[in-house]
C-alpha cells in the first residue's frame, strides 16, 4: 500500500527533498522529476501542488499525506491533522512597514497575503483595521501608499531591509508541518505511522 504524499512546490519543495534524503528516502525520482507533478516511488505517491492546494487535497483524501508550511493552516484552517513541526520553512510572520510613528486620520490599513491572519492579530489588540488583499510583492504597498503597513513572511529580512522598511511586531513563528488526512490516518495508519515517525526523527536529533 503507497503513501500519498502531497509537496509544497517552490520554496519548500527542496528543503523538504533535502530532509527526506537525509532520512535515507530516495529522493531522486522526485529530483529527476522535471516539470512532471506526479512521481511514483517504491513507497510513495508523490506530487507537487502550491501550498494551499496541498491542504486541500489532504483535506479531500487525495493526498495522505502532505508537508505545508504552517502559514497556509494560520489563514486557512483545513480540516486535517496538524502531525508535527518539521526542522525547516523557518519564518517568522510579521507587522511590517516603513519606521516611522503612524499619525493617520481614517483607519489603519494593512495589506496582506494573509487576511485571516491578520484579521485574528488585530481583533485581538482590540484594534479596528482595513484590509488590502495582495498576492505577492506585499512589500511594495507601503511604499507606493497602498496600506500603511503589512502583514507577511520574513524569513532572512533581506526584503524588508532592502525596502527601507522594519518588523514592528512579531505574530508568530512558525515552519513546515506534516498534515494527514483524517480517514487515510485510520485507514493506512499501518504504513503512514512509521513514516511520520521517521520524519519526526531528524528533527528530535
Ligand atoms: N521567504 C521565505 N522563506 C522561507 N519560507 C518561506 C518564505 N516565504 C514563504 N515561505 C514558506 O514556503 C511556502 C511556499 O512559499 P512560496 O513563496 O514558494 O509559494 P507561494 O507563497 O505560493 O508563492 P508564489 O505565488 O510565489 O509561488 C509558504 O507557504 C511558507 O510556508
Ligand atoms: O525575509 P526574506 O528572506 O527576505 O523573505 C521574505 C519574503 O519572502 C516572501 O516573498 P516571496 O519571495 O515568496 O515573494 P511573493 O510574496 O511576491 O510571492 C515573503 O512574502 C517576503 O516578501
Amino acid at each position: 500500500m503507497k503513501i500519498c504524499l502531497a509537496l509544497t512546490k517552490g520554496r519548500l519543495e527542496t528543503q523538504c527533498l533535502d530532509y527526506l534524503k537525509q532520512l535515507s528516502f530516495d529522493v531522486d525520482p522526485l529530483i529527476e522529476k522535471g516539470r512532471r507533478l506526479c512521481v511514483e516511488t517504491d513507497q510513495f505517491k508523490v506530487f507537487f501542488a502550491k501550498g494551499v492546494d496541498v491542504a486541500t487535497y489532504v483535506e479531500n483524501g487525495i493526498a495522505d499525506l502532505g508537508i505545508v508550511g504552517e502559514d497556509i493552516l494560520m489563514e486557512y484552517q483545513p480540516d486535517v491533522y496538524n502531525l508535527l513541526p518539521l526542522p525547516f520553512g523557518k519564518c517568522r510572520m510579521a507587522l511590517a512597514g516603513i519606521p516611522k510613528e503612524k499619525e493617520l486620520n481614517r483607519k489603519y490599513r494593512i495589506a496582506t497575503k494573509y487576511p485571516k491572519i491578520a484579521r485574528d492579530f488585530f481583533q485581538e489588540k482590540g484594534e479596528s483595521v482595513d484590509l488590502v488583499k495582495l498576492e505577492g510583492s506585499v512589500e511594495l504597498a507601503p511604499l507606493l501608499g497602498l496600506a500603511d503597513d503589512i502583514v507577511d513572511i520574513v524569513e532572512t529580512g533581506t526584503t524588508l531591509k532592502e525596502n527601507g522598511l522594519v518588523v514592528k511586531e512579531e505574530i508568530t513563528t512558525f515552519t513546515a508541518r506534516c498534515i494527514a488526512n483524517r480517514s487515510s490516518l485510520k485507514v493506512k495508519r499501518s504504513v503512514i505511522m512509521p513514516f511520520v515517525e521517521s520524519l519526526g526523527k531528524v528533527a528530535a536529533l
